[in-house]
């Protein structure tokens, strides 16, 4: 089985490169969907609250007699749980339906700076982190403002921002600024949520290294050094997205991938994201 790349954060933790991601996977599918994405050999899986499916996540790694230690388990506190004890709440029901003591990585899951609580949301990460219930905290869909206000009003810079990343959207500036501030960079979508596999460049690139787009959709992202985490409740491309650790693209493929961005964004922009 292949071994995973893993990024270091900030704090010494290590999260693997490529992890497999659950939103708008049914509750009533995800056990079977993890399960195989474990048994291909993921072992970092990307949930939310707000996904409704948390409960799932857990008993697909229960059954599958995985050491805990072994696993790197991402979850998120939803934009109507910000606030100091509603976060706290949420972390205490998000790990119950996950049956976990702890978790590896908790993210608030958007800024919503109309609410303008994201910085007492990031101090009940800070407790968690501090309490040893969580390993590593980051935010996700922070803009830069965001981030700066959370690392000056805090205590604690965030170890990862998870934002929507792929090669139509490319995000250059929120990765250089995440890497002078020594954050890590998680990409959501990182398939354009299969909505570009069909992109001639990526077909041709594919052909020349006998993979499919998307395989080399996923190995530019490990190549530039993003934590990528694919979804699909396919068992053949569940597995086909963890076959990419037997090629490489070369300066001149990774060039060309990244000539795709258009800055199109898939999902909502976070500063006008407002469902809660
Ligand atoms: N923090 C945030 O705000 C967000 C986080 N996320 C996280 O990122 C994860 C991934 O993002 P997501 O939006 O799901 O999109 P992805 O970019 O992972 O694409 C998923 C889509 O691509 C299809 N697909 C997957 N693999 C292949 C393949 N090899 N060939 C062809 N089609 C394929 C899937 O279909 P099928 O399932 O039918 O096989 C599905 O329709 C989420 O599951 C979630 O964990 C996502 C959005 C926002
Ligand atoms: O998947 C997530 O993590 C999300 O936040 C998305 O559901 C996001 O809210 C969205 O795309 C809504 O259209």
């Amino acid at each position: 089985m292949s071994t995973v790349p893993e990024v270091s954060l900030n704090n010494g933790v290590r999260i693997p490169q490529l992890g497999f991601g659950v939103w708008q996977v049914p509750a009533d599918e995800v056990v079977d969907a993890v399960s195989t994405a474990l048994e291909a050999g993921y072992r970092s899986i990307d949930t939310a609250a707000a996904y409704g499916n948390e409960e799932g996540v857990g008993t697909a790694i229960q059954r599958s007699g995985i050491s805990r230690d072994e696993l790197f388990v991402t979850s998120k506190v939803w934009n109507s749980d910000h606030g100091y004890d509603a976060t706290l709440r949420a972390f205490d029901a998000t790990t119950q339906r996950l049956g976990m003591e702890h978790l590896d990585l908790y993210l608030i899951h958007w800024p919503m700076p109309e609410q303008d609580s994201y910085v007492s949301t990031w101090k009940a990460l800070e407790r968690l982190y501090s309490d040893g219930r969580v390993r590593a905290i980051g935010v996700s869909n922070f803009h830069r403002l965001h981030l700066q206000r959370v690392i000056e009003e805090g205590g604690i810079v965030p170890t990862v921002n998870q934002i929507e990343l792929h090669p139509r959207l490319t995000q250059s500036a929120m990765r250089e600024f995440h890497r002078e501030h020594g954050i890590a960079t998680e990409a959501w979508s990182p398939l354009g949520q299969g909505k570009l596999l069909e992109e001639p460049t990526l077909q041709k690139l594919a052909d020349s290294h006998g993979k499919t787009p998307a395989q080399v959709i996923l190995r530019w992202h490990l190549q530039l050094g993003n934590v990528a985490i694919p979804k699909s409740v396919t068992p053949e491309r569940i597995r086909a997205n963890f076959d990419v650790f037997d090629f490489e693209l070369s300066n001149e493929d990774m060039d060309e991938v990244s000539a795709l961005n258009t800055g199109q964004r898939y999902g909502p922009d976070p500063d006008t994201m407002n469902v809660s």
